[in-house]
């Protein structure tokens, strides 16, 4: 038996980092998939095939006549966490432990903000439960989607494992969701090109807490203001022009916040204020910064701010929400 599973990556358009704090975040998943397939094999291994995913820590030395391959076994191994947790989670629920081949291709940039780690996560409980004929929901799979990312990072929200496997635009706190309408939003991702860990950077914030309380908890505080004024916005019958503007605002304010806590980098503000000058209504970062994508709120403007982004050095992406969250591809006996 073989089994294709998809799921997409998101953006989290308000309250990312504070949303690890217990406060609100409001996300979207977007339509670039990762899809993982999952079969039985015969040797009883589980074996991984990530087909586009960089191997850290390789070095190669040469003499005239000899070449020397050293490669960082434990740094290659730790990029493949995400998914060794995730078939070994399903594996306990499953109570079984077979031999299964997992194979991965994405659409989705690694470390780029767009919840690469929880699309592969969920992608792969997917396939593999459906393998062994587990029967989960939707939001059971996101639960143990929660579970790798807690694993892996040590500290996660678990709002990408949710919208990844969920799908749709979704306001969440502390493991519970609302599904809110889908607004059509003209947006712009730019990215970067370069990655940031987030393991690392939620460490980095957590070092900022910990040691300037009075400081950061206020920042994280605001951050959640920030998100329950954007849902207010979002479900008010106001016109779009308006709801548009009054979103655009909240993103600049939610970027310098961000900024704040110490998580963009040049590149990535140099995005941003360069959608703004070519007349974004609004642009930030989008997932955990140090790198990766920023987003623009661009009414009528999608061009000409994508335009920005590349003479900014950026990678523009018009991207779209995506309804479906996990989807089962295939099944084949
Ligand atoms: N296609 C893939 N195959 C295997 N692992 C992946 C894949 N895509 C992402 N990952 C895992 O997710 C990690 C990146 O996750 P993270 O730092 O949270 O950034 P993001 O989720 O924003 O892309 C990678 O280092 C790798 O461990
Ligand atoms: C920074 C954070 O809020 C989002 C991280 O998203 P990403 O892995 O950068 O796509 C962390 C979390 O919510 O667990
Ligand atoms: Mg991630």
């Amino acid at each position: 038996m073989r089994v294709l599973a998809s799921a997409p990556a998101k953006i989290i358009l308000f309250g990312e980092h504070s949303v690890v704090y217990g406060k609100p975040a409001i996300a979207a998943a977007i339509d670039l998939r990762t899809y993982v397939r999952a079969e039985f094999n015969k040797n009883g291994r589980i074996r991984i095939e990530a087909k586009d995913i960089r191997t850290p820590g390789l070095t190669v030395s040469f003499s005239e006549d000899q070449i020397y391959f050293e490669t960082d076994y434990g740094r290659a191994a730790e990029v493949l966490s995400y998914v060794r947790e995730a078939i070994n989670l399903v594996m306990e629920e499953a109570d079984k432990q077979k031999g299964v081949t997992v194979s991965i291709t994405s659409q989705i940039p690694v470390g780029a903000g767009l919840g690469s780690s929880a699309a592969v996560a969920v992608a792969t409980i997917g396939a593999v439960s459906k393998l062994l004929n587990l029967e989960l929901s939707n939001a059971e799979i996101a639960k143990l989607g929660h579970k790798v990312e807690l694993l892996v990072q040590g500290a996660s929200s678990g709002i990408d494992p949710t919208v990844s496997a969920v799908g749709g635009f979704l306001y969440y706190q502390n493991g519970s969701f609302e599904s809110l309408p889908v607004v059509e939003l003209p947006i712009v991702v730019g990215y970067t090109g370069s990655s940031g860990s987030t393991k690392e950077l939620v460490a980095k914030v957590r070092k900022s807490f910990d040691e300037m309380p009075e400081i950061i908890d206020p920042i994280l505080n605001s951050m959640g203001k920030v998100v329950e004024k954007a849902k207010e916005i979002i479900l008010a019958e106001y016109d779009k022009e308006i709801k548009f503007e009054l979103l655009g605002r909240l993103m600049n304010i939610n970027h310098g916040l961000l900024d704040a806590l110490g998580v963009s980098t040049k590149s990535l503000s140099d995005l941003v204020y360069a959608s703004r000058e070519a007349g974004a209504l609004g642009a930030k970062i989008t997932g955990a910064g140090g790198g990766g994508c920023m987003y623009a709120l661009a009414p009528e403007k999608q061009s000409e701010v994508a335009t920005a982004i590349k003479i900014a050095g950026g990678m523009p992406m018009i991207t779209k929400i995506s309804k479906e969250g996990l989807r089962i591809e295939e099944v084949e006996k």
